[in-house]
């Protein structure tokens, strides 16, 4: 049904004129958006150091030189490199009063002192600077728009200029963002060179947890009991060893996304207050939940899988087949213990219903999903659903642990077994909440998220 609305506008413009634009320069960018504005509807005239026609150019637009080009249209695109902007000076006579839209990006953030487009103001003041589309990919622009590139981040100085490039920008199909003024054109420009900049805290932080956690374990399992035993244990660096370490980086990353959430309430608590910013480090924290989320949702795979492929281990067969060889010789049977079996199948079970709930966790952080479902719902199953979700896991945890959690016996060289240093984290993040949510501090906290103050009667002339 949506698709229909899309389509609308594009079908109605190519029967109709839209005027004449100027694109200086026939490289991947121009030729793409040149080929966007005759399929709806403009009249294209390139600018180029040798306007021969090319056959890479698309059919139906005139090739003049730039000088030229820039005669024929009051709008003018320049896909162009800001390195070779100097020549546009010479031009200034024909461009004054022009608009000039300015696409470019550069390799590096914060390459020259000013960004792109004000430097481009300044080369030719008597002009119109916008600045647009250096967001989107001559690739998108070719291939149709997906969702997420649909948005052109726009800003210029003079008004009327920015609303006519605004205008283009709907007629092609696309979503113009107007971000004001082209002081905002270096952090327009910066978009397009960031690498997954909410990911980065989660990445090196797994990262960390990882390697931690594996070397401690390489050293209980695989070095205690070679100097000890002289046993060969590092075959268990294959299996063993990560099927500990990814579900211990899931339940750290768990914890740690509703920990900054239980910080923040302890803050507004402690301060008597909500109105009073959150240190940088915390508000960070929170803005990169989501994908700490998702990075423990995806260890929290890689150990399912890790789990799937027990039975058919050679040295997991091997041991089962040879307890059994044993028993047969000495004729001794093991005793069924109604209570390993308890033990077991409850882990077991609050591992799967924990999982099913992170699936459903990391299924409504899909846009599609979320888009669907109202704030409230939403907040339910983020904040609700998955508190029980970090209860099941860590119950998992503290079960498959067992009885002999803290026994001395389970010391190596005095470090405790790896998933109890895991479950540090997120029993405390479980004892504070639920503190949290005991009547009497819950009052007070939310008569703060409400906007009481405790000190408001100092505090409301500010
Ligand atoms: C797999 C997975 C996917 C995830 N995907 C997403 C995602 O797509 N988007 C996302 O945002 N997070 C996502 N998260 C992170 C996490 O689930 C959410 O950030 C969640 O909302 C945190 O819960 P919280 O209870 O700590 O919330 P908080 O925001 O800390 O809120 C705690 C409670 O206090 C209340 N409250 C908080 N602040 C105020 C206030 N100023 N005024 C009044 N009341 C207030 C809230 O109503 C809430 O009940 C994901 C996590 C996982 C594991
Ligand atoms: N490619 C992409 O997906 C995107 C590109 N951009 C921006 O668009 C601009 C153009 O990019 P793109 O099309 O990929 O680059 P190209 O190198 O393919 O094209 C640049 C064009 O600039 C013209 N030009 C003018 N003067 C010079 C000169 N002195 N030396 C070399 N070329 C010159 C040339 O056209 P002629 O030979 O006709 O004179 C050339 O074809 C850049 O600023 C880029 O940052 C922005 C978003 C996406
Ligand atoms: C289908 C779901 C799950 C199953 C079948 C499952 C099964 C298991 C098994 C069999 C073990 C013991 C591994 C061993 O003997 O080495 C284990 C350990 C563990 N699981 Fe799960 N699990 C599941 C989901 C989860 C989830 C979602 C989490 C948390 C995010 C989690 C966290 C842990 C932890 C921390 C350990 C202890 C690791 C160690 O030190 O050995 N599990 N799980
Ligand atoms: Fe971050």
């Amino acid at each position: 049904m949506e698709k229909t609305t899309d389509t609308f506008p594009l079908t109605m413009n190519s029967s109709e004129e839209q005027g004449t634009v100027c694109i200086f320069g026939t490289g991947d960018f121009g030729r793409s958006l040149g080929l966007k504005m005759l399929h709806c509807g403009y009249s294209v005239v390139f600018g180029s150091r040798n306007p021969q026609k090319s056959s890479l150019l698309p059919k139906g637009a005139e090739v003049l030189s730039y000088s030229e080009a820039a005669q024929k249209s009051d709008i003018i695109f320049l896909t162009i490199h800001r390195e070779h902007y100097d020549f546009l000076t010479e031009l200034t006579g024909v461009l004054n009063g022009k608009i000039l839209v300015d696409v470019s990006n550069n390799l590096k953030i914060n390459q020259y002192p000013e960004s792109n487009a004000e430097y481009l103001a300044q080369l030719l003041p008597g002009a119109h600077v916008v600045k647009a589309f250096n967001t989107i990919s001559a690739w998108a622009l070719q291939s149709g728009a997906l969702d997420a590139s649909r948005q052109v981040f726009v800003c210029g100085n003079n008004n009327k200029a920015k609303q006519r490039v605004m205008d283009i920008v709907r007629t092609l199909g696309l979503t113009p963002l107007d971000q004001g003024s082209l002081k905002a054109a270096s952090e327009i420009e910066n978009y397009p060179l960031q690498l997954f900049p909410m990911w980065k805290f989660p990445f090196y932080l797994s990262a960390v947890l990882c390697v931690f956690f594996f070397f401690y374990c390489v050293v209980r399992e695989v070095i205690y009991p070679y100097v000890y035993e002289n046993k060969d244990n590092s075959f268990r660096m294959a299996i063993s060893i990560p099927n500990r370490v990814f579900p211990i980086a899931a339940l750290t990353l768990l914890a740690l996304v509703y920990l900054p959430g239980v910080i923040a309430a302890i803050l507004q608590l402690y301060r008597g207050t909500k109105y009073r910013r959150f240190p940088d480090w915390l508000d960070h924290w929170m803005l990169c939940r989501k994908q700490l989320g998702l990075v423990a949702l995806g260890f929290a795979f890689l150990h399912v899988l890790y789990t799937l492929v027990i039975p058919i281990r050679y040295y997991v067969r091997w041991r089962l087949g040879n307890q059994t060889t044993t028993q047969a010789i000495s004729k001794k049977e093991n005793p069924f213990s109604t209570s390993s079996a308890w033990l077991s199948d409850s882990y077991m079970a609050l591992g799967i219903l924990g999982f099913f709930l992170f699936v459903l966790l990391g299924i409504t952080s899909l846009p599609s999903v979320s888009n669907a479902v109202n704030w409230r719902e939403f907040r339910f199953v983020q904040s609700k659903l998955g508190y029980l979700t970090l209860i099941f896991c860590t119950a998992h945890t503290l079960i498959y642990g067992g009885k002999k959690f803290l026994s001395p016996s389970i010391l190596r060289w005095c470090l405790p077994s790896a998933y109890v240093i895991a479950l540090i984290i997120p029993c405390t993040v479980l004892v504070l909440k639920f503190i949290l949510i005991l009547p009497c501090v819950n009052k007070t906290l939310t008569r703060i998220r409400q906007g009481w103050e405790r000190h408001s009667k100092v505090s409301n002339w500010h």
